[in-house]
């Protein structure tokens, strides 16, 4: 029988996190399918099918097409995400069963929440985030659109996260700091004081050390 077309979930990026995605969305209940600009040389990831490009897929009616955009580079997955909202496509929050997060926090579309997480009381977090696995975003944080928290990173309450920042795995963010647009903080850091956009600032405490390209 063909799957409930409501609970088909289109992947973009046949990826390593595309797998974490299409695990997440098998365990929500959906039928997943890749789409993949290395198509036709790549038709398979593991044992999921790709179906097409990224152009491919935007061939598709807006019908009940559900996408989840698997890239985790926050500019390409931006780009990505911008065009399917154009093609009217749905783009599902993914919410790992074992994520916590609030009543009283908000979750933008396109954002997957992974195994662990956990969004406290009146944090928003934007569209097209990645909170990764064993992330804390805590109480009145602001996450803006196209940010990634990478796995056991923690940001103190009232952090604020600037569109397409790139959060590195294991770093922590003093409270009340803010860290601009476009900005790559390394693996590890402690980020103390406010992170201006543009830059990668690693090392604890964190300092900027370059334009971030
Ligand atoms: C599920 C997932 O996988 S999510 C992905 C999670 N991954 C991450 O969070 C990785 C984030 N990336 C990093 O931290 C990277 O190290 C970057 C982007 C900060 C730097 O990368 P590059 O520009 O390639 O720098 P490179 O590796 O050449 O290192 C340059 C120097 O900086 C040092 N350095 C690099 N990153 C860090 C860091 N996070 N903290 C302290 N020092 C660092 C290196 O030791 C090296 O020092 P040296 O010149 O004395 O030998």
């Amino acid at each position: 029988m063909d799957p409930d077309i409501n609970r088909v979930l289109y992947i973009i990026g046949a990826s390593g996190h595309g797998k974490v995605i299409a695990d997440l969305a098998e365990l929500l209940g959906y039928t997943v399918y890749f789409y993949d600009d290395a198509y036709p040389e790549k038709q398979q990831i593991e044992h999921w099918t790709v179906l097409g490009t990224f152009d491919d897929l935007l061939q598709l009616e807006p019908d009940k097409i559900n996408v989840a955009v698997a890239i985790g580079n926050n500019v390409i997955r931006q780009e990505k995400i911008l065009l399917c909202e154009k093609h009217h496509y749905q783009l599902p929050r993914l919410i790992h069963p074992s994520a916590i997060i609030s009543k009283y926090a908000q979750v933008g579309t396109g954002t997957v929440v992974l195994a662990g997480a956990v969004i406290n009381a009146f944090a928003r977090i934007g569209r097209g985030c990645i909170i990764n696995t064993a992330s804390v975003v805590e109480h009145d944080c602001i996450i803006n659109d196209f940010v990634h928290i990478s796995p056991n990173s923690a940001l103190a309450g009232s952090v604020f996260i600037g569109e397409c920042s790139w959060i590195g795995i294991g770093s922590q963010i003093n409270q009340l700091v803010n860290v601009d647009e476009h900005v790559l903080i390394g693996a590890g850091s402690t980020v103390v004081k406010n992170i201006p956009a543009n830059v990668v600032a690693f090392g604890s405490p964190a300092k900027v050390i370059s334009h971030n390209r």
